[in-house]
Order: C-alpha cells, then structure tokens, then sequence
C-alpha cells in the first residue's frame, strides 16, 4: 500500500478550448505524492489534452496548474521538465540513429549542468555513461546497448523512451499509453517497470492507459474523465462500483471488473 503524500500536481479550473469545442472544461485535480494516479475516459475525452496542458506543451485558455505549490501554468516545457516533471512524447524523442545507450546517456547528460561544454572532462562523461547503464538495466534493455533506436522492436521503443524519461530524473512521471502499440505478451515487462519505478518509494505517476486491467491493478487513484470533465475520482474499488462510471463508460465490462476485484478484497 502506498504511503500518500502531500499534493504534488494540482490542476485549478483548467480549462483549454479548441475553437468552439471545449476539450477540457474546467477540471480540477490533485495528484498526491507517491501516487500512481490514472486519468481513464473515452476516446475524446480531453486526457492527451490535459497531459499537455500539466506538462507545458500546451497553454489553457485559463485555469492554472500548481507543482508543490507554485504556479507553473506558464512556464516553457523545459523549465517544467528541470523542475521535476517528465512526460513521455510517444517515441518522438528517440533520435533514430543513435544506440539505445547513447539515446539515454544523451538524456542524463541534458539533466547535467555541463552539457553545453565543448571539452568536458573524461569524469563527467564517465559519470553518464555509468548512469546510462543503470538506467538501461533499469527498463530491461541489457543487451540492447549498442542497438540503434530505429532497429528496436516496439515494445523495447517503448522501454527506452521510459528509460529517456527516467535519464532527467523526474520526481513526477507523465505517462501517456505507455502500452499503445505492445501486444499482451510485452505488457508484463512494462508493468513490472512501472512497479520498480514506485517502488522507488519517491516517484508520483500519472498515468493515461485504455487496458482496463492493468489501470485497475496498478493504480492507487483513478480519475474518470468524460466530454472534458471529471466524472468520478476514486480507489479503483471505488470506480468499479460507481454507477455513473458504468452507464458512462465501463459498460459492461464492469460485470468483469467488479468481479475481479471482488476476489481481490476477498483474497486481502
Ligand atoms: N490540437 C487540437 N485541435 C483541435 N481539436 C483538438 C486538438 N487536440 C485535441 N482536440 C480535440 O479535443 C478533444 C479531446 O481530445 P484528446 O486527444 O485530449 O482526448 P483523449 O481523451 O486523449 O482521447 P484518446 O483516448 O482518443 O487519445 C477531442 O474532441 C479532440 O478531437
């Protein structure tokens, strides 16, 4: 069980709109420290939408975002990023051409203070290069060192741009659909990374995910987001049994769901 902190992310009448049509309709959210957190909802609902608003790469029409209580609402990408807070692009930060180790050390080394220096010392490069290897053997990817990224299968794609966001150290995760694309069989190996990553005891996740089971066991929160606005928050036990959630969304496979976690509670 997790030990909630205090809030990390909070999100104050957020709001963005896109001509006429209003993708995320003044949501309120708090993100607790050493959660994992999930945003679920339809297709449409405003989730990619709201990443982009929390991480910077998008600016709210209004409403403001707060990480530990200061006001980052309009704060350029990198600056929210040196602050703490990674997000994963979906495979668009992997450069192509380069190994899987240079990829990551290329990430730590963004993370440095040097790495504008023409001639670094040997030691800082050194320093990286040790913290890439960690880090590769933290995502799985021992073996791959020397791959070059283009060459990868999907799954391990989706390994190393964990891998890339974990290089910067970030305090607070911002997963979108890291399983997109992975079939069951390379869904596992991505759980148990996420697991590690908690484990840390220091990490704060929020995760946007459409496979219902793996939100469901993973997750300490859910937030339910539908036509821009949040229908529900709750455990995930509390979700399950939520009525609104099931005629709005989980339909029927909430007959599966609640019995799962039936047995769940049953087995504690
Ligand atoms: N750049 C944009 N310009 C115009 N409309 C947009 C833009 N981005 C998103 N939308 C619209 O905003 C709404 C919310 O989209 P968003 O991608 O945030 O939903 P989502 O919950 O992430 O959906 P999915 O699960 O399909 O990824 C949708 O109606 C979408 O078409």
């Amino acid at each position: 069980m997790t030990v909630e902190g205090e809030i990390l992310l909070e999100a104050r009448s957020l709001r963005k709109e896109f001509g006429g049509l209003v993708a995320v309709d003044d949501v309120n959210i708090q993100i607790r420290e050493r959660t994992l957190h999930s945003i679920i909802g339809p297709n449409g609902a405003g989730k990619t939408t709201l990443f982009n608003l929390l991480s910077g790469m998008m600016r709210p029409t209004r409403g403001q975002v707060y990480y530990r209580g200061r006001d980052i609402t309009n704060l350029p990408p990198h600056r929210i990023a040196h602050l703490g807070i990674g997000r994963s692009f979906q495979i668009t930060n992997i450069f192509p051409n380069l190994t899987v180790l240079e990829n990551i050390r290329l990430a730590a080394q963004a993370l440095g203070k040097d790495n504008f220096r023409l001639f670094r010392p040997a030691g800082s490069f050194r320093q990286y290069e040790e913290k890439a290897y960690a880090v590769v053997k933290r995502v799985g990817l021992q073996g791959r060192e020397f791959d070059l990224a283009l060459n990868l299968p999907h799954g391990d794609k989706r390994k190393l741009e964990l891998g890339i966001m974990l290089a910067g150290e970030p305090q607070l995760l911002l997963l979108d659909e890291p399983t997109a694309g992975m079939s069951s069989e390379q869904v596992p190996a991505l759980l148990e990374i996420i697991h590690s990553i908690m484990a840390d005891g220091d990490k704060t996740i929020v995760l946007v995910e459409h496979r219902m089971d793996m939100v469901m066991s993973i997750s300490d929160r859910i937030t339910v987001m539908h036509q821009g606005q949040i229908l529900a928050e709750g455990t995930p036990q509390e979700i399950a049994r939520n009525q609104t959630v099931q005629s709005a969304y989980l339909g029927e496979l909430y007959g599966d769901l609640a019995a799962d976690l039936e047995d769940k509670d049953g087995q504690r």
